[in-house]
């Protein structure tokens, strides 16, 4: 995109203020940001020698956030289906990173992932993985955003021997990538059954210090809770409040298993949830209390999880599956509307990673990180409510434009800085390798 440059599209939904569809608007994007919104009339009489994309029968909705997902596990999915998760990670997965997981393995797979997302709208992810720097890498090609785990497990991987080297290596890659603007990092330990009291008190400090969230799977399953118990004699949250964890720079991951005292907590705290539905239905591990969580105040936003245990990185059908799930579970219709999805697919996720003041909804002074839905197919016909069609019809498929920074990296469903026929040679190379029978 040249330095100005209008959008033009038959609707805008900007996410805030909350609940506005606008029809027939232009966004004016000068040098990656966003420097107004404006009735198209009026853009042409304001701006008449500004080049225009017209997207004459298309939604622009802000960038997807992906607010938990393992990117580089695209090389697994559909490895080992239909377990539920210790028995899924400790037979199957874990062995199978032990094995195969390098830096290439990641860098391979997150190319993949960023292709996927990509062409499902996401244009940011909140990534916790071995080999960062790979990841990293290829967030850079791709020309997304992403925040990068400083993973730790107190077991030692492929990656790195003890918890001491995974923060080393990690903190390494935070220096070496500092200055590039689509990347961020957080502190991820992996969860409270791998991770000892010692060493989340030492990430905490590391976390406090360089002002980075603190991102974590946690309350995954009920295996979770009882272990913790028998363990610690405390529920995995009492632990990490008496750590001193519980605070607006956690990102606590999935969360299925609450009672009410906890919900309490964490909204006191400001605690961000990564409500992650398929992923939670797929291991059978249960369903987040999210319209309670929402009724407190917590701010709720949706993940994929990894392609291993989604099947897909498709962010839209996660908010499809969230709104359809609280309404389900609740036997309330109101229950999560669509416009509150939208917000947990975009705005919320900015929110929980400290980016809300540049992404996360089309006002001026924000990124121009935008994405494109058409909404002429037949599958999207008629349309009365634009947001009741992003959210309960229209399908990944139907986005056909994303930018990120003003940067055009989907074209008409084509990914514009990545080789589509390259990353599938890749993904098939992998594929004869984890395949194979030893
Ligand atoms: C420290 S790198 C991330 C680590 O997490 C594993 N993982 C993938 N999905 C889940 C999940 O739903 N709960 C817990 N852990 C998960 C992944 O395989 C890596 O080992
Ligand atoms: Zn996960």
């Amino acid at each position: 995109m040249t330095a100005a440059h209008l959008l033009s599209a038959r609707w805008i939904v900007p996410v805030e203020p909350a609940g506005i569809t606008l029809e027939h608007h232009s966004l004016l994007v000068e040098d990656g940001v966003i420097t107004a919104l404006l009735p198209t009339a009026e853009a042409h009489r304001r701006h008449p020698d500004v080049t225009e994309t017209r997207l004459d029968s298309h939604a622009l909705i802000p960038g997807l956030v992906n607010l938990h997902t393992h990117a580089a596990m695209s090389l697994m999915r559909g490895l080992k289906d239909d377990l539920p998760l210790m028995t899924w990670l400790k037979e199957h997965i874990w062995p199978a990173e032990n094995r195969h997981v390098s830096a290439e393995f990641v860098q391979d797979g997150s190319l993949l992932a960023c292709a996927e997302m990509l062409r499902a709208g996401v244009t940011c992810f909140n990534d916790m993985y071995f080999f960062p720097e790979a990841t990293a890498d290829a967030v850079l090609a791709s020309g997304m955003r992403a925040a990068l785990g400083i993973i730790t497990l107190d077991f030692p991987s492929s990656y790195a021997g003890d918890p001491e080297d995974y923060l080393r290596k990690g903190l390494a890659v935070r220096d070496a990538y500092k200055g590039e603007s689509r990347l961020s990092f957080t502190m991820a330990p992996h969860a409270p059954y791998t991770v000892s009291d010692r060493t989340l008190t030492k990430i905490l400090t590391l976390a406090d210090q360089l002002e980075l969230p603190i991102h974590m799977h946690l309350h995954e399953t009920a295996d979770e809770i009882a272990g913790s118990l028998a363990e610690h004699q405390v529920r995995p949250l009492t632990r990490l409040q008496a750590l001193g964890l519980l605070g607006p720079t956690l990102i606590a991951v999935h969360m299925v298993h609450l009672n009410e005292a906890e919900i309490e907590l964490i909204a006191r705290a400001g605690v961000h949830v990564a409500h992650c539905p398929s992923s939670n239905l797929k291991l059978a591990s249960g369903i987040a209390p999210v319209p309670a969580l929402l009724a407190a105040g917590v701010n709720v936003a949706l993940g994929t999880d990894g392609a291993a245990s989604n099947n897909r990185l498709d962010l839209l059908n996660e908010a499809r599956t969230a709104a359809l799930l609280a309404k389900g579970s609740t036997g309330e219709p109101t229950a999560l509307t669509a416009h509150q999805a939208l917000a947990m697919a975009t705005l919320h996720g900015a929110r929980a990673l400290g980016l809300d003041a540049r992404i996360g909804s089309l006002v001026p002074g924000k990124a121009a990180d935008i994405v494109a839905v058409d909404l002429s197919e037949l599958e999207t016909l008629p349309c009365y409510d634009v947001v009741s069609h992003l959210v309960y019809a229209a399908g990944r498929e139907h986005i056909s434009h994303v930018w990120v920074e003003g940067e055009l990296l989907l074209d008409a469903r084509v990914l514009t800085k990545l080789d589509e026929r390259e990353l599938m040679a890749k993904a098939s190379h992998w594929n004869r390798i984890l395949g194979a029978k030893t």
